[in-house]
């Protein structure tokens, strides 16, 4: 590499960037007072035509938003500043701030701003007229530290070959304590990395990436950078974001809003049903097996069975007489109502209409014998037509609609072909082998179909969210009523949104750049959309409780985790196909989950697909890597694990259970920590066991390695691999993960013989 670092950090040099912070965080605070002002003052408004109450909602929420986001980026506002060859300068931080007074001239880039790129991308080989790089280090509001980089290729090399940009500053962030949080990297991201987040939206991206590689930092990071460069096409529909269990959820949290953006919804396949909660667990056979593309199979059998024929015929009564449908009718009304092609709850319509309309034939004709009974044979007249019905039209309207309102008659039409929601059919399924051999028999086993069994009341778990959404799908939701009120709304609400832009027009003080957007590019429509999405909900929040929502961008993190069945349900909700998947086929634990994105994929979108990788980790030391590959190499021996950024000189630590006591190790472990977390990883077998033995303390937690997944300690001790290894097909997979969690050390405590043999000599 061929990057210089000058001598930096002299007082001048200091002192001269810290007048410049100082002047940009002055002008934060007054942008700030303004928000805050306009706020209030929208806020004072009271009464008024309905319309001007909705405008004031407006008001209100483009005034809250910005307040939010001016608050989110008080830390580390600027962290970067590049000198151009031809004496230009530019600086870089979170937001962009411009000089109002000075012909906007920016004042500050934002880092996701075409002209910010340099910051990441130039080398010296390719340096893009930079000369400079400088990053800018604040505590709070003052500038602690500068790191420069000149980029010219005369200067010597630095030897270290990994092509970093920044190189103090990216090794400073990633020397500090974890906190259990995970902080957002703008001011260090790397040139591949970089690539990776400003890829154009369309399509799907795949970014494989070995543990540690910023794979979860860059789609965070991407979902910023995407939200910033099509706002007008994102903010309506939202971005969602997969992860793979709550704990992770809450790990990468305070990310998104550190850059400022709170429109990104954020959950766990389990949580992508509406309604319902998934607090259950299954095991894991059960799960590999409810996550079988097969099992969409199973559920449109299990409808179907859900749409009877009576073996012979069916009675009801009926106006004191009694009327019958056989089975050869009701097999007439069935296949019209499949015929259709509609979901299950939609084309009950028709089969109830079919069946209706042959009781109403049945006693239309009963009546007319009825009337003629004990009547004499009168002789027709000349001309008169004698099979012309005594009853007219209005007549037999009547009686179907009498037949429509009785109650006897709805319940044979309901026991025949019911109305049921996604969550009754699945309880009744798997509460009944029954039913289960009926839908499953030709697809399932006797001991696949066994694992599924559960008492009616049991609680929901991640897998069965997959299937209740293939339900809601085979089922489908009569909501023609709700429809009806949803468009009488958006009706209204474009009406006054001409209004509304009229305002936003003729308001000339108003210079937020959000508001100058609003002005300069929408119409009356889109503004009724998003007017709507302001004064209700977020975008997010609206998708959370819309199971049909579909997002302008769906980003997946450790997508390699999913079974056929979650990925089913994705895809609904992306039919526009533009996804961003990270994930490492490598670190494969879940029984459901793949070993090649080609099998993931396929399916839905064959080989229309890229992918980008991540070739250095940022995160696990060189001395722990070496024990990690081992683990590796027992996967499949021609896999190589990502080259580490950085050496600690210290060398994991290996002992046997016999001859520890746990208890006094994790309190060695907490102090070597020195305020950082420490993880204990175990097999599942041990977990409630070894939660309740260690101490309670805020930076240590005890997990299981499906749990630790994405995440990261300072130190780790792991316990007992060889159970690990054992207790899953994927066992090896598990270990390599659990090995790459540490940031600095990493302990092992063995119970057996064969893993220590691998791992032991590795490191
Ligand atoms: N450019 C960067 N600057 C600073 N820190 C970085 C950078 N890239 C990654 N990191 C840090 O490296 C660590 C690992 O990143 P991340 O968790 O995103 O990796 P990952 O590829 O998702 O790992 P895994 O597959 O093991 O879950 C995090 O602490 C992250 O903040």
């Amino acid at each position: 590499m061929s990057q210089k670092r000058e001598p930096d950090n002299s007082t001048d040099d200091l002192a001269g960037e810290q007048d410049y912070v100082s002047m940009l965080y002055r002008k934060l605070d007054a942008e700030r007072d303004s928000a805050q002002r306009r706020l209030t003052g929208a806020l004072e408004q009271t009464g008024g035509t309905p319309q001007a109450r909705s405008e004031r909602d407006v008001a209100t929420t483009t005034y809250s938003d910005r307040l939010a986001q001016l608050s989110s980026v008080e830390q580390g506002l600027c962290f970067g500043r590049l000198d151009f060859h031809e004496g230009e300068t530019a600086y870089i931080g979170r937001l962009g701030l411009f000089d109002e007074e000075g012909d906007y001239e920016p004042l500050l880039l934002d880092w996701r701003a075409p002209a910010a790129r340099p910051f990441y991308l130039a080398t010296a080989a390719s340096p893009d007229g930079v000369r400079r790089r400088r990053h800018i280090r604040t505590l709070s509001r003052k500038v602690v530290a500068l790191d420069d980089e000149i980029l010219d290729l005369r200067a010597e090399d630095q030897g270290h070959d990994l092509g970093l940009a920044g190189e103090a500053a990216l090794l400073a962030a990633l020397e500090r304590r974890r906190t259990g949080e995970m902080s957002d990297i703008v001011a260090t991201i790397q040139a591949e990395q970089d690539r990776i987040i400003r890829d154009e939206l369309n399509g799907v991206l795949v970014v494989q990436g070995g543990p540690g590689t910023g794979k979860t930092a860059v789609a965070l990071h991407r979902a910023a950078y995407l939200l910033y460069t099509y706002r007008q096409q994102l903010a309506t529909r939202g971005v969602l974001v997969v992860g793979p269990n709550s704990t992770f959820l809450r790990y990468i949290g305070q990310v998104l809003p550190s850059l400022g953006e709170t429109g990104v919804l954020l959950s766990t396949v389990g949580q992508l049903f509406p309604g319902v909660r998934a607090t259950g667990q299954d095991t894991r056979d059960a799960a590999e097996v409810k996550g079988r593309a097969a099992m969409a199979e199973v559920l449109a059998n299990a409808v179907a069975d859900r749409q009877q024929v009576p073996d012979d015929f069916l009675e009801v009564e009926f106006d004191d007489g009694i009327l019958r449908v056989d089975r050869a009718t009701a097999e007439r009304a069935r296949d019209k109502a499949r015929g259709t092609l509609r979901p299950h709850n939609l084309a009950r319509r028709v089969f109830h209409d079919f069946v209706l309309d042959a009781l109403a034939e049945q006693a239309t004709s009963r009546f007319e014998v009825d009337l003629f009974e004990g009547v004499p044979e009168i002789p027709l007249s000349e001309g008169e037509d004698p099979d012309v019905p005594v009853l007219d039209a209005g007549d037999r309207t009547e009686i179907r609609a009498e037949l429509a309102a009785s109650d006897t008659v709805g319940r044979l039409l309901d026991s025949l072909w019911p109305k049921i929601t996604p969550q009754r059919l699945l309880r009744d399924l798997f509460a009944s082998p029954g039913r289960l051999a009926s839908a499953a028999g030709g697809v399932l086993s006797e001991p696949e179909r066994e694992l599924l069994v559960r008492p009616e009341k049991s609680r929901w778990t991640p897998a069965d969210a997959p299937l209740l959404d293939e339900l809601a799908e085979l089922l489908g939701e009569d909501d023609s009523q709700r429809q009806a009120e949803r468009e009488r709304r958006q009706r209204e609400e474009r009406a006054y949104a001409e209004g509304v832009l009229d305002i936003l027009e003729q308001d000339e003080e108003i210079i937020d750049e959000e508001i100058l957007r609003v002005r300069d590019i929408l119409d009356a429509e889109l503004y009724a959309e998003r007017q709507q999405r302001r004064s209700e909900l977020t975008a997010a929040q609206r998708a959370a409780r819309d199971r049909k929502w579909t997002f302008g961008h769906v980003i997946i993190d450790e997508a390699q985790e999913l079974s056929p069945m979650d990925w089913r349900l994705l895809m609904r909700r992306c039919p526009s196909r533009s996804m961003t998947l990270v994930g490492d086929v490598a670190q494969t634990g879940a029984p459901a989950g793949a070993s090649t994105w080609h099998d993931m994929l396929s399916p839905y979108v064959e080989d229309r697909w890229r992918l980008r990788e991540l070739t250095v980790n940022y995160r696990t030391p060189a001395e722990i890597m070496s024990v990690a590959a081992a683990a590796l190499a027992e996967v499949d021996p021609a896999l190589r694990v990502p080259t580490s950024v950085r050496e600690t000189g210290v060398l994991p630590w290996h002992r046997r259970e016999a001859e520890v006591n746990l208890k006094s190790i994790v309190d060695d472990e907490l102090a070597a920590a020195d305020g950082g977390t420490v993880a204990v990883l175990c097999p599942a077998g041990r977990h409630a066991e070894l939660s309740g033995v260690l101490a309670e303390d805020e930076r240590l937690s005890v997990l299981t390695v499906a749990d630790a997944k994405g995440l990261e300690f300072d130190g780790v001790l792991l316990v007992a691999p060889e159970e690990i290894v054992t207790g899953s097909p994927r066992g090896w997979n598990d270990l390599y993960v659990a090995l790459t969690r540490a940031t600095k050390r990493l302990g092992i405590v063995y119970s057996g013989q064969g893993v220590a043999d691998v791992l032991v000599g590795a490191g």
